[in-house]
């Protein structure tokens, strides 16, 4: 554990900078580009033994080099956005890092939740079961409502997978994390295919799309839904280019109007050889087989080759999959406690903005009274 002053860190929501102290206290996760800890912060400035004089926390503060030549697209858009289901931001600052020759990092302090949905899923692996059906539903229903948001300002995660999206298994409340891929997209601009980690990656950025839609984040909700059910990843290729030939086996192989609506110029495997004598309803139901058939159906409309045919989050959200969470006589327990979970504060706090982003489907999404 190390303590140490720190002269400008700004607050996110007042945008006031001041001197604070950090605390560290342990480290809670690894990426491929930082580190990140827990930690409390202390105003430095007020008086001893004054009510301000306390440690707030615990943080989880997040150290990456800091961008020299252009600015940090994880800060700008955590600063951004303002979402009960995306982790907010509450602090920032440069600091040197004693462990790396003393190169300035960029410091973000967010808010800290408990656990992710990797560690949750794993945790009923290991006992040889699968999340209950109720907190698949929970947890899916408030990605779709964090993508809802970040989609409606073309914000396009970039790097959907259960490790990146936190959960507190008291209250069940989700929040998705790690915005250091994430990008604001602009119609018909390029943007590298190489991003989103393998298990997770749309078929479109497999084959080498460049012109991609926040629809990418869609195929990620499918898999993390479907891993869920699963408790592992559900296209688990061993290489980059089996990654494709993983989703072949449930699908076939892509149509040439997608591969040419993707990428023309792919040239790579397509794994056509594969025949079968079922229907992708069957496969679909063998693959997923502890889901009910509405979870079928949204799976089947979420991972689908084509972007332009694959849900948005507002139609998932609608879908009849989440009608038993919307209705008055819907109860839930907290993993922890026990204790009966707030659903509509939970699932249906919706913000006047979001409102109106759900257009015709606002009935459909709301709880039912
Ligand atoms: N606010 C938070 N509260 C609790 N844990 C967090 C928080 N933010 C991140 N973590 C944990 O730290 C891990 C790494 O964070 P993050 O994904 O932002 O870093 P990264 O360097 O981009 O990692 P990766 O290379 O795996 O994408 C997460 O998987 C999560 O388990």
């Amino acid at each position: 554990m190390s303590e140490y002053l720190v002269k400008d860190v700004t607050s996110n929501t007042s945008g006031i900078t001041r001197p604070m102290f950090v605390q560290e206290i342990t480290k809670i996760g690894e990426g491929a580009f930082g580190t990140v800890l827990q930690a409390n912060l202390k105003n430095a400035l007020s008086e001893p033994n004054s009510p301000q004089d306390i440690w707030i926390g615990p943080f989880a503060i997040k150290k990456v080099p800091a961008q020299t030549e252009y600015k940090s697209r994880e800060l700008q858009i955590l600063k951004q956005t303002n979402h009960p289901n995306i982790v907010a931001l509450k602090y920032y600052y440069n600091y040197p890092n004693k462990d790396d020759n003393n190169r300035i990092y960029q410091h973000l302090a967010m808010e800290c939740l408990p656990c992710n949905l990797q560690s949750e899923i794993k945790r009923y692996y290991i006992n040889k079961s699968t999340l209950p059906e109720n907190h698949i539903k929970i947890f899916t229903f408030q990605i779709a409502r964090a993508m809802n948001y970040l989609h409606s300002f073309q914000i396009c995660h970039r790097d959907i997978k259960p490790s990146n999206i936190l959960i507190n298994p008291e209250n069940l409340l989700l929040k998705i994390c790690d915005f250091g891929s994430a990008k604001v997209l602009e119609p018909n601009q390029p943007s590298v295919s190489y991003i989103c980690s393998r298990y997770y990656r749309a078929p479109e950025l497999i084959v080498g799309c460049c012109i991609y839609t926040t629809k990418i984040d869609i195929w990620g909700l499918g898999c993390v839904m479907g891993e869920m059910y699963m408790g592992k990843p559900v296209f688990q290729g061993q290489e980059p280019m089996l990654q494709l030939r993983e989703i072949t086996k449930l699908f076939g192989p892509p149509s040439d109007e997608f591969i040419y609506n993707s990428n023309p110029q792919y040239n790579g495997p397509l794994y056509s050889h594969k025949i079968y004598n079922s229907t992708i309803d069957v496969r679909f139901q063998k693959v997923f087989n502890n889901a009910n058939l509405d979870a079928i159906d949204l799976l089947m409309k979420v991972l689908v080759y084509s972007p332009i045919e694959r849900f948005n989050p507002s139609q998932i959200m609608s879908h009849k999959y989440f009608d038993e969470i919307k209705s008055v006589k819907f109860n839930v327990k907290s993993r922890l406690s026990n204790d009966p979970i707030k659903v509509d504060s939970l699932l249906f706090n919706f913000s006047d903005y979001e409102l109106k982003t759900f257009g015709k489907l606002i009935n459909d999404i709301l709880p039912r009274s």
